[in-house]
Order: structure tokens, then sequence, then C-alpha cells
């Protein structure tokens, strides 16, 4: 991505939670000058005393009224269960053709929350970066999160292609490819890539933990690559994950419940020691990473992991 200076692609934008998506939001937009005036709302005093004192937005504002007066977009950057109640908050004070969007991991819970709130004359594009560190708060956030990762625009029926196409203005002068999804799509295709994911690290590290303690082995000290990955996944902020595995329940638990079909096919053939079962899908998983490899599509978490520079 360059750093090249463009034109504002809006004048005033309001970023509503201001943890790792919203700052490095914050600085990609000024990396890239795509906004006007950036303006911010965090619901803690200590974080917004923290924004003040590191530079992140423009101007912090103490009530999310006065952060979203006059802005062009709203982005709402708090996690998923708590969009409907922010949406209410600031629905009076949006101005007439604004857009609001949000950066939430589920879909189809943030459009049923957050529709119900908005006036008639504001527009809603739902959106989601699939883009992130196991690292929260003001101080996780860089300008390079974004950088060639995808960022998936949810509009929802009759959204007038203007609005959209000025955020999908904006997402790609922040670095990204975006694509459109349906929101259904959108919640399943997350369920099986991230969600699910998710909570098979959390499990493993779980188990990990209790066998260490009736054990006193050194699980955690000699553990491989992959384990160390689970640990960090595992690591993500649990008031968001919570709010994710709540609201994206019913595709969770259909990818859960063919995990756990398989995990029981995998366990059996172990038991009856049934090699050629295991080594039949060791070679069709193993066909199937190399052919993203080949297909050029490992475009695998460059940013996963890495410590947020200073700003
Ligand atoms: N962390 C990640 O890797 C990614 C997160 N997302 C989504 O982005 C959103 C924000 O996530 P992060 O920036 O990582 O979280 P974060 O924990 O770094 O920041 C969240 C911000 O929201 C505020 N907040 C929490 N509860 C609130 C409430 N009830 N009302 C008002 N403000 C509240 C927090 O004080 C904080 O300022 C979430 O919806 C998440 O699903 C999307 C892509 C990646
Ligand atoms: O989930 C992952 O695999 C990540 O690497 C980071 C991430 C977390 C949550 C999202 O909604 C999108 C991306």
């Amino acid at each position: 991505m360059s750093d090249a200076v463009s034109a504002p692609v809006y004048g005033r934008v309001a970023l509503i939670g201001l943890g790792l998506i919203a700052s490095s939001m914050f600085w990609a937009m000024k990396r890239g000058g795509l906004a006007g005036e950036v303006t911010g709302y965090a619901r803690s005093e200590a974080t917004r005393a923290t924004a003040r004192r590191i530079g992140l937005c423009d101007r912090v504002c103490d009530s999310a009224i006065d952060a979203v007066k006059d802005a062009d977009l709203v982005v709402l950057c708090v996690p998923v269960g708590a969009m409907g109640a922010v949406a209410q908050e600031i629905a009076p004070a949006l101005k007439a053709g604004a857009t609001v969007t949000d950066v939430g991991s589920v879909k189809r819970h943030v459009i049923e929350a957050v529709t119900p709130h908005l006036p008639q004359d504001v527009h809603f594009v739902p959106a989601h970066p699939l883009a992130g560190t196991e690292h929260s708060g003001p101080e996780a956030g860089f300008a390079e999160l974004y950088d060639n990762r995808w960022c998936l625009l949810v509009p929802v029926d009759g959204t007038a292609p203007e609005a959209v196409a000025q955020l999908r203005a904006l997402w790609e002068g922040m670095g990204a490819n975006v694509d459109e999804m349906d929101a259904d799509h959108h919640d399943l295709v997350l369920a099986v890539t991230s969600h699910a994911p998710h909570l098979i690290a959390y499990t493993m590290v779980g188990v990990a933990d209790d066998l260490r303690r009736v054990t006193d082995s050194e699980v955690i000290k000699y553990s491989a690559a992959g384990f160390r990955d689970f640990t960090r996944i595992a690591a993500s902020d649990p008031t968001m994950w919570r709010d994710v595995f709540l609201t994206n329940k019913d595709a969770t638990l259909e990818i859960l419940g063919r995990f756990t079909e398989e995990l029981f096919a995998l366990q059996r053939a172990i038991r009856t020691g049934d090699g050629a079962h295991l080594h039949e899908y060791f070679t069709r998983t193993r066909a199937i990473r190399r052919g993203i490899i080949e297909a050029g599509q490992d475009t695998a978490a460059p940013n996963f992991g890495r410590e947020a520079p200073k700003p």
C-alpha cells in the first residue's frame, strides 16, 4: 500500500468505541488523508484519556452524541452485543444523509439490532474487515492492519449505491480489498473460517491448562508452533468473542456439529487402528492447503500476532 495522501473520502468521520479496529482505522485514514476530521468516543473515561494522550482522533468527545454530530460517516466499533444500544443512543444526533457503518464480526445480528433505531434519511452499510490481532484497546492499533486484507461490505436491500461506493473507497484507501456479501452467507463463512476455529483454540488451551494442573508437566513451555498459535488466538478479547458466539449462534452450532462428527470419526479410526482412514483424511487436507498456495490465495494473517507499533 502506498503512503500517498489522496483527497478525503469523507469530510467528518466519527469512531464510536476506541479499540484495536477503530484505532487502526484512524491511523490508516491519517496515512491516506481519507478524512477531513475524525472524532472519537469511548465509554470509559480511562480509554478517552489514553486516546487523548496518544493523539488518537483529532477530537475525543465525552459523549457519543457530540462525536456523531455533523459526521458524514459514523463507524460503530464496539462489541457486536453492544451495537444496538449504541445505535439507539446516537440516532437522534445523526445528520440527514450521513452513512452509518459497523465493523462487527457478525452481520445478521448487527443488521437486526441497529436498523430499527436509524432514521429513514440515514444510510446503513454494514462492514467487516477480516483483519485483527489478539490485542485490544486504543493502543493496539496500527495503520497497516488492513493492507491487503479483505473487507466485506454487507449492504441491506435498498441501500443507495453511492453510499456503498463511498464506503468502498474508504476501505480501499485504507489498503483493503473489498467484496460484497449477503449477511447470512457472511455469518456462515465466518463461522467456518474464524468463529469455530477460535472456539477450538480456546478449548485446546483450556485442555492443556487442565492437563498441566493435573500432571504438573510443562505443556506450555515445550509447546510447538501450532499450539503457540492456539494460545495466541485464545488470548483474544473475551467480551468480543462472547458476543460473537452468542450472536452467530446458529451458524456456529451448525459448523461445530459437523466438526464433532468428523472428530468422532477420526477418534474411532485411532481407536480401531484404521490407518487407511487417517491417511486418506490427512492426504485430502494437505491437498487443500497446497491448492490454496498454488492459487496464490495464502494471504495468511501477516499482521496477526504483531505488536502494535508506537503511533
Ligand atoms: N479484534 C479483532 O481481531 C476484530 C474485531 N472486529 C470487530 O470489531 C469490533 C471492535 O473490536 P476491537 O476493536 O477488537 O475491540 P476492543 O476491545 O479493542 O475495543 C472495543 C471498544 O468498544 C468499547 N465498548 C465495549 N463495550 C461497549 C459498550 N457496551 N458500549 C460502548 N462501548 C463499548 C470498549 O471500551 C472499547 O473502546 C467488534 O465488534 C469485533 O467483533 C472485527 C474484525 C477483527
Ligand atoms: O479470526 C481470525 O482468524 C483473525 O485472525 C482476526 C480476526 C478476528 C475477528 C474477526 O472478525 C476478523 C479477524
